[in-house]
């Protein structure tokens, strides 16, 4: 959907304050690295600080340096610094890091140069120094380019800080076509885990009276079936599959824009894959990608929740059990989910990232904690069993 079609629907919603989507512009086009210069020149930017790792700044980095430079405007790249295992992640360290240097080059704007990590940590630096961040995504990998949530490792947990959403986004499709194939196959599955997200949400509207929006609901499933009708252009990479499947991840994006919080996007196929991360970061083990974490997560979900929904119904008022058994029977099996991830060429058991089955198991029991209070099926399970 356009950030217009956006801004009409999030008006439907009572009390919506329209300033939550005071942004643009969002290009999402071949060639849309090229606006990036031009857009900060005409916004009055004097002093730019780009946050990129080694392989980002390969990719589009040094380009964008250049082509800022050339406009006259100051400029300076902080590329993150990896932990020991290698990996970049928003963490404390890499927080400061670009922090002090945001800090003292005086910079007016972050522009957010890769994919989910880097994002992450830019809009948090930037809303904590207090000032906007743009967004240049360098891959199809994640729906978090224009959320407001920052979802940090503090002290080795997974914690999400709401803080402020992009000022504009430029999302150059010659540059997401080339992204690796593992990075397009995690945005499918960061995609496919809304299947469980969305039952997720509406568990808890039906159970705990979780505040729920129609219009934000309808514009993720709507992202995601257009995702699932186009896999087939999405696991071949050409630009159209690269395109649409960028679009779903923007509007997931937006979805949890307009309602402030992840519930559209994130449930408990997330908390598995939040469980699984920082099990991993607590073993020095090499990160896994989100989305590839979340769409197997999502078939595990689709399953478990399959195996308890008799014992969750039992626990029910009469009237809330056929809401909740219709809810889930939308849900597709979990061989129909690993079947599109497969399809996509991204993994679809829980073995294929390293994850056995007493890691599962715990993650089954306690991954409801990583978010004590969103009301999934998973945590009324665990709460009342
Ligand atoms: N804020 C929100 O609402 C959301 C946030 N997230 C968060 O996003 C994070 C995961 O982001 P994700 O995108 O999966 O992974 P990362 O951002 O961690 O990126 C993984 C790696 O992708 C590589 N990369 C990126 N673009 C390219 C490219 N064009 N070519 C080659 N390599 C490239 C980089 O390579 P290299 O490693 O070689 O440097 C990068 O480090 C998680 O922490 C998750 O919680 C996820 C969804 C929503
Ligand atoms: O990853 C997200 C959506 O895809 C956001 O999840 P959290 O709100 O759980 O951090």
């Amino acid at each position: 959907m356009s950030l217009n079609e956006i801004r009409k629907a999030a008006a439907r919603i009572v009390g919506f304050d329209p300033k939550t989507l005071d942004m643009g512009p969002v290009v999402l086009e071949a060639g849309a690295l090229r606006q990036v210069a031009p857009y900060l020149k005409e916004r009055g930017y004097k002093q730019v600080s780009i946050v990129a790792d080694e392989t980002t700044y390969e990719v589009a980095g040094r380009r964008l340096y250049d082509a800022i430079a050339t406009e006259g405007i100051s400029a300076h790249v902080t590329k993150i610094t990896p932990n020991k295992q290698g990996d970049v992640i928003a963490d404390e360290a890499s927080v400061v890091q670009l922090m002090l240097d945001a800090k003292a080059k005086k910079a007016e704007v972050i522009v957010a140069l890769g994919s989910g990590t880097l994002h992450d940590i830019a809009r948090f630096t930037a809303y904590t120094i207090g000032i906007p961040f743009l967004s240049v995504p360098t891959a199809p990998s994640v729906d978090g380019f224009n959320s407001k949530g920052a979802p940090l490792i503090i002290r080795g947990d997974k914690q999400t800080i709401q803080t402020i959403g992009p000022e504009a986004i430029f999302a150059d499709l010659d540059v997401l076509v080339e992204a690796p194939p593992a990075l397009v196959a995690a945005g499918f599955g960061d995609m496919l885990g809304k299947y469980t997200s969305l039952f997720d949400w509406k568990f808890g509207s039906i159970t705990s009276g979780e505040v729920y929006e129609q219009v934000v609901a309808d514009i993720t499933m709507k992202a995601l079936l257009d995702c699932v009708a186009h896999v087939d252009e999405i696991a071949e990479r050409k630009e159209e599959g690269i395109r649409l499947l960028t679009a779903a991840l923007l509007d997931s994006g937006f979805a949890m824009l307009v309602f402030g919080q992840s519930h559209s996007a994130s449930g408990a196929e997330h908390h598995l894959s939040h469980f699984w991360e920082t099990t991993f970061l607590r073993e020095d083990r090499r990160q896994i990608l989100h989305g590839a974490k979340v769409g197997v997560a999502c078939a595990e979900i689709s399953a478990y929740y399959r195996t308890i929904i008799g014992d969750v119904s039992a626990k029910l008022p009469a009237e809330q059990q056929d809401a909740v058994k219709l809810e889930l029977a939308k849900v597709p099996d979990e061989a129909e989910i690993r079947r599109l991830l497969t399809k996509v060429g991204g993994p679809s058991q829980p073995s294929d990232l390293g994850i056995d089955s007493e890691l599962l198991a715990a993650g089954l029991r306690e991954a409801h904690r990583i978010r004590p209070n969103r009301s999934t099926m998973l945590k009324f399970y665990n709460d009342n069993r």
